[in-house]
């Protein structure tokens, strides 16, 4: 199936510097798949996404994104400007006006219908998550992009969101590319993980990922148990992507096995 987005070794510097923030990452999603990127503070996870969005210049390596490719994005930070008042209403309509119904529905999907008169000031971190949601399915994406898109909200409302990502994907079938440091709950819904350190340390399933050497000595060897509390059932199969190295790892993996 050809990718929504493929990066080939993939190279971004520190901005006036050869200090690399990524190196030769090779990295694909595809239709309907939810791919989660994980990775340490200054990983470079964000840099990963903002390249494949084609915000920020590369230093080598390429990107390409299928023709035609509608993208809904989530970034990490929205700066609100509390001296200009603004109505969750208004702000569906940035940067492309839509009507009172297409506003209303997009609400409803996710799951705060009737919110649109309210300032986006008076709404909680999980109201404002659902609403930067409702703006983003408003493109009717291919693809969504969420930057860590619980930041800030407690535990339910942490595992609710991702409920709701995994029913829009249903609904509409568009692949999402996460962001997140909410392992527990991001591993249980992801249909592959991306391990980042500067590099691709490991990818694969999340139980592939949760299990790697590469993974746990990032994020602890406790991680693994706790993991297994939440792997993910399917019910149906994916075309999953074989676990894969990136360059600098610098282990012996002949004898891994794969997913
Ligand atoms: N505009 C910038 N100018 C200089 N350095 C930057 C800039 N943006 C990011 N960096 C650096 O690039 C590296 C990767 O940052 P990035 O934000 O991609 O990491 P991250 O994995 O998303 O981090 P976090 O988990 O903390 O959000 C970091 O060392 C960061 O300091």
């Amino acid at each position: 199936m050809t990718p929504l987005i493929e990066s080939r070794a993939l190279t971004i510097h520190r901005p006036g510097t050869t200090e690399p923030v990524l190196a030769q990452v090779d990295f694909r999603i595809r239709p309907a798949e939810i791919v989660t990127v994980v990775g340490p503070n200054g990983s470079g996870k964000s840099s990963l996404i903002r390249a494949l969005l084609g915000h920020m210049p590369l230093a080598s390596g390429a990107v390409t994104r299928r023709q035609g490719l509608r993208i809904g994005y989530v970034p990490q930070r929205v700066q609100l400007d509390t001296a200009i008042p603004m109505t969750v209403r208004r702000f569906l309509s940035l940067p492309v006006r839509v009507s009172d119904v297409q506003a209303e529905d997009a609400l409803v999907r996710t799951g705060v219908p009737g919110l649109g008169a309210r300032q986006l000031t008076q709404l909680s971190g999980g109201q404002f998550q659902r609403v930067l949601l409702a703006r983003a399915l408003l493109a009717d994406p291919h693809l969504l992009v969420l930057d860590e898109p619980t930041q800030g909200l407690d535990q339910p409302g942490i595992v609710a969101f991702y409920q709701l990502i995994e029913e829009v994907r249903r609904q509409t079938g568009a692949a999402v590319l996460m962001v997140s440091h909410d392992l527990l709950v991001v591993m249980r819904s992801s249909d592959r993980v991306v391990c980042l350190n500067g590099h691709v340390c490991c990818e694969g399933t999340p139980q592939h990922v949760s299990t790697a050497p590469e993974y746990r000595a990032l994020f602890g060897a406790g991680a693994e148990g706790t993991l297994a509390l939440y792997q993910h059932r399917h019910d149906h199969d994916h075309d999953l992507t074989p676990h894969v190295h990136g360059p600098g790892c610098g282990h012996d993996h002949a004898d891994r096995a794969q997913g």
